[in-house]
């Protein structure tokens, strides 16, 4: 059975299947696919898991793969062209469907393929982490780093429907799990105090892939983002809010080498920073930054940064992020926890003290 949520964009709207079972069910892909040819693309490990299944599914296509190095450090302009080599190599035309097949690497790089090709082909999104279930799967942000900047090149592609099999996530590293819970706390700390109540006393559940409460996260979390996508699908406002974390997570991703650290950790350390800072400004006590402090810990994710990024490094990195207009540096911060504001107003020193901020 599939929960299906929308994401409501119009003429681009699409919807979220949510469930067990789905990645080798032909109902799920059928109504989405365009035209008669399809390019599956995936990485060297989750290929040997679920490729099978998913060609399975798409039997009455032309089904071509392309199979990519796994790893964030391999997010890069070379590798990414591999799957136009293939497209090419192939003679895929307009009138053919790419499928993601993978965590969000394999996503967001399928995406900005698929934005590009031929200027633009249709694609559907087949999320195996949970990471890519609750975030990177849904909303359109695809692209590729730059050894400068993460996602520095990209664009907004929406897919074509979503399709996150729950069971997918039963051969998921422990790690990569607590990477996933680190965008899932991100949406109880910027909208939905209740739900970072919810996650508080369920993590043991979470932790342990208890197929409901899994089931629950992924499905608020896609609410959430859902929600705040439909509002503002280019970022010229709310979506913003869904970087929290993501100004200091991204210089370490890069500080760090990129793989060095999992995306989700450091957002984590990221968001345990925001609130360092939202502290420093007034909005938050003591006691809401231990709280998030604690519950990120809970979810088995580091609280603080490298110790050899200097506060100088730090904002050279910090200086390459999307978020900067007219030079200024702009911060997602916590007012409160479960409402989260974008601000440039931060005064240097207190941004400074985080970024020299390390626990005992
Ligand atoms: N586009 C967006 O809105 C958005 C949102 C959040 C993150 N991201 C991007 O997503 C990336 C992180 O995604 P991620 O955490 O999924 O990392 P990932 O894609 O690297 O996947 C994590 C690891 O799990 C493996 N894997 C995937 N599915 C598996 C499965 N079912 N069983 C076993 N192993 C499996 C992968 O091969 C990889 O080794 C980053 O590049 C980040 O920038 C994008
Ligand atoms: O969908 C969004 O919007 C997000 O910001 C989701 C983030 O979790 C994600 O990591 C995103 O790729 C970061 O966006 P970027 O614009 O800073 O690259
Ligand atoms: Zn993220």
């Amino acid at each position: 059975m599939a929960q299906t949520l929308n994401v409501d964009l119009g003429l681009r709207s699409y919807p979220i299947y949510i469930g067990s079972g789905l990645i080798a069910d032909p109902e799920f892909y059928r109504p989405h696919v365009r035209g008669e040819r399809v390019m599956i693309v995936t990485n060297e490990t989750v290929a040997p898991i679920y490729l099978d299944s998913v060609k399975a599914a798409l039997a009455d296509y032309h089904i071509s793969e392309v199979v990519l190095p796994d790893g964030e450090q391999y997010k890069t302009l070379e590798v990414w062209n591999r799957i136009f080599d293939a497209l090419l190599h192939e003679r895929f035309a307009r009138d053919c469907t790419l499928i993601a097949l993978g965590g969000g690497v394999v996503g967001d790089m399928t995406g900005f393929a698929a934005a590009c090709y031929q200027r633009g082909v249709p694609f559907i999104q087949v999320p195996t982490t949970l990471l890519a279930q609750v975030d990177s799967s849904v909303g359109g942000k695809t692209g590729i780093n730059h050894p400068a900047g993460k996602n520095m090149i990209g664009a907004f592609h929406q897919p074509l429907a979503v399709i996150a099999d729950t069971d997918t996530l039963e051969t998921l590293a422990q790690k990569e799990l607590s990477a996933g819970l680190a965008e899932v706390l991100k949406y109880g700390f910027i909208r939905d105090l209740p739900f970072l109540a919810w996650m508080e006393s369920h993590m043991a559940e979470l932790l342990a892939r208890d197929p409901s409460a899994l089931g629950h996260a992924i499905k608020r979390s896609c609410e959430i983002k859902a929600a705040i996508v439909a509002e503002d699908e280019l970022e010229s406002g709310q979506r913003a809010l869904l970087n929290l974390g993501h100004t200091f997570g991204h210089a370490i991703e890069a500080g760090a080498g990129y793989g060095t650290w999992l995306h989700g950790e450091a957002v984590a350390v990221g968001t345990c920073m925001a609130a360092n800072l939202s502290q420093r400004l007034g909005w938050l006590d003591e006691g809401d930054v231990e709280r998030v402090r604690r519950l990120v810990s809970s979810a088995g994710l580091p609280t603080d940064p490298p110790a050899d990024l200097s506060p100088e490094r730090f904002l050279d990195l910090m200086s390459v992020d999307k978020k900067v207009l007219s030079g200024k540096m702009r911060f997602v911060l916590l007012k409160a926890l479960g409402d989260a504001i974008v601000t440039s107003y931060v005064e240097p020193d207190l941004l400074y003290a985080t970024l020299a901020d390390r626990c005992p």
